[in-house]
């Protein structure tokens, strides 16, 4: 799904209105009735109080359709205007005097120096003072009314957006914004649903297909990608009965030093449950034994040094490799990374250990193979390309720099972002119970699996983020965040492959 900014919203509300031949009231209408059915569905005509936030734009109109059709159903709703400002948009006024002419009660109006209503935590409120049009914080008794919505404990629905959030810019450190249990937001998902600093806003989010005009939609040039099952299962290519394990490629995964050894065991299992052919390990012999024994469906290969990377001479000519995860950094670690670097000319994929030597020896980029992948958590990230202010500057940052150095991009975090060529691609399944030891050691090894089946490194990243995240959320569902463990993301990874092809 696209991802669009408030700008090209805007626009496709103006082609849709062109194109359909319909009034921007109309529009709202279609737009809000969503928002309605919604909650009615879900309150089923409970006697509950609900409170409906109204700015003075287009937010605020959205707010006063959805209370006038509260009303006509027969809900016990109270609606308020929130009136900070005279520039009342056009279909804010119209739907301000349908809602006085057909509702029994008049919208209260809050302005500066009123008393906020007192609201209790058994209550419902929909928050409907900014959307989109957002273009400076909220300041002085606005930022109180919004932290006395947040303080209250009530139930909060955000339409279209959480108010006090922009859609695509980052909010100052100190800004007051709703936070929404739920957000119903029109169309596409904007960026900032998706960025740690500001993901906790939205609560849970649905998106409402008010039917803005498809040709546009198609046409225009997303932000960023959102991947869902949809987008990965476009990816996955299903198996041909007709094949034989060396049509599924050969990866050799090279880490490990010691009391590191469980991060290459863990990644080599992703790759075979990834459902590569072959997965040869490169391992300083004190990883042979431990190699062996947890995982026999593996070749192993040792270095000449008993517990780290001195020399990488596998003697084989695999498909992929998978480099760094728990190999330390030393010097003679470092110069074997150099001259593996330099004698591999298919793209490979750097994890860890890897990245962090790569920081500390920033020509080593100039040896990567072109189209290599890049897997750093915030932290590595951090060290290979410095500090940023927001979560909108680091996005920028990487793009910049996973287009100059041709590679692409794998940021971990609640939301894992893939960057390549100036694209973004940002995957939604996973989950909070993938926050543990060793669970980027098996995003490693499914990426690296996927590309030695011949996926393009671009799809083995996508896809690969996506099966890890979706394998977390099967398992988290059985066993609970807590409990889950890495090696469980890789025993569940069968479960992910059958739920994807599953309608
Ligand atoms: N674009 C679309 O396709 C549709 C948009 N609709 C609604 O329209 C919304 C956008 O409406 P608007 O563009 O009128 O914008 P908003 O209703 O989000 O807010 C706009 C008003 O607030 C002012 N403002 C912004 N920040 C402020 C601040 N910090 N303090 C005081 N005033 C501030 C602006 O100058 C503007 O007058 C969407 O979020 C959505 O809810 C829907 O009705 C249907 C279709
Ligand atoms: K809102």
């Amino acid at each position: 799904m696209k991802i669009l900014s408030a700008e090209q919203l805007n626009e496709a509300d103006k082609i849709t209105l062109e194109n359909e031949h319909i009034s921007s009231t109309r529009l709202m209408e279609r737009a809000a009735s969503l928002v309605f059915n919604e909650i009615h569905t879900r309150l089923e005509g409970a006697d509950i109080k609900i409170k409906i936030f109204c700015g003075i734009g287009n937010n605020g109109g959205d707010g006063l359709v959805i209370g006038r059709l509260l009303h006509k159903y027969g809900y016990n709703v109270e609606v308020f205007i929130v009136d900070y400002s005279d520039k009342r948009s056009d279909d804010f006024l119209i739907n301000y005097d349908r809602y006085k002419k057909e509702s029994s009660s008049w919208p209260e109006v809050i302005e500066e120096n009123t008393d906020f209503p007192e609201i209790s935590p058994g209550e419902f409120v929909v928050d409907a003072i900014f959307g989109i049009g957002l273009n400076r914080p909220a300041k002085g008794w606005l930022a109180k009314l919004l932290k006395h919505i947040n303080n209250s404990g009530a139930f909060t629905l955000a339409v279209d957006m959480p108010s006090g959030l922009f859609p695509n810019k980052a909010p100052q450190k100190d800004a007051t914004i709703i936070k929404a249990n739920y957000t119903l937001s029109f169309q596409n998902p904007k960026l900032t649903f998706f960025l740690p600093e500001t993901m906790n806003f939205i609560g849970e989010l649905q998106i409402l297909d008010i039917g803005l005009d498809r040709d546009f939609l198609k046409e225009v040039k997303a932000v960023a990608q959102l991947i869902g099952k949809r987008e990965a299962r476009q990816l996955y290519r299903p198996r041909k009965r007709n094949s034989h394990k060396g049509d599924y490629g050969h990866t050799l995964v090279v880490g490990g030093s010691y009391g590191k050894i469980g991060s290459i065991v863990l990644s080599a299992k992703a790759v075979l449950r990834s459902g590569a052919g072959l997965c040869s390990v490169y391992t300083p012999k004190c990883g042979y034994q431990i190699l062996q024994t947890a995982l026999p469906e593996a070749m192993v290969i040792t270095d000449k040094a008993e517990k780290e990377l001195s020399e990488i001479k596998p003697g084989l000519e695999p498909d992929v490799v998978c480099f760094g995860m728990g190999a330390g950094k030393s010097q003679t670690t470092a110069n074997a990374f150099k001259a593996l670097l330099e004698e591999t000319e298919k793209p490979m994929l750097i994890d860890a250990d890897g990245l962090n030597m790569i920081s500390e020896n920033m020509d080593f980029l100039n040896a990567l193979p072109k189209n290599s992948i890049l897997t750093p958590h915030p932290k590595e990230l951090e060290r290979l390309i410095g500090s940023w202010e927001d979560d909108f500057e680091k996005m920028e940052k990487v793009k910049d720099f996973s287009k100059t150095n041709d590679l692409i991009l794998v940021l971990k975090g609640s939301h894992s972002f893939v960057f390549s060529e100036g694209n973004m691609y940002i995957n939604n399944s996973g989950n909070p119970g993938m926050a543990t030891a060793g669970s980027g050691d098996v995003l490693s090894g499914i990426i690296a699996g996927l590309m030695s089946q011949k996926y393009e490194p671009l799809v083995a990243a996508i896809l690969g983020v996506y099966m890890h995240g979706l394998a977390g959320d099967i398992c988290a569902e059985e066993m609970g965040v807590e409990t889950l463990i890495s090696g469980d993301l890789c025993d569940y990874l069968g479960q992910a492959f059958l739920a994807l092809e599953k309608e």
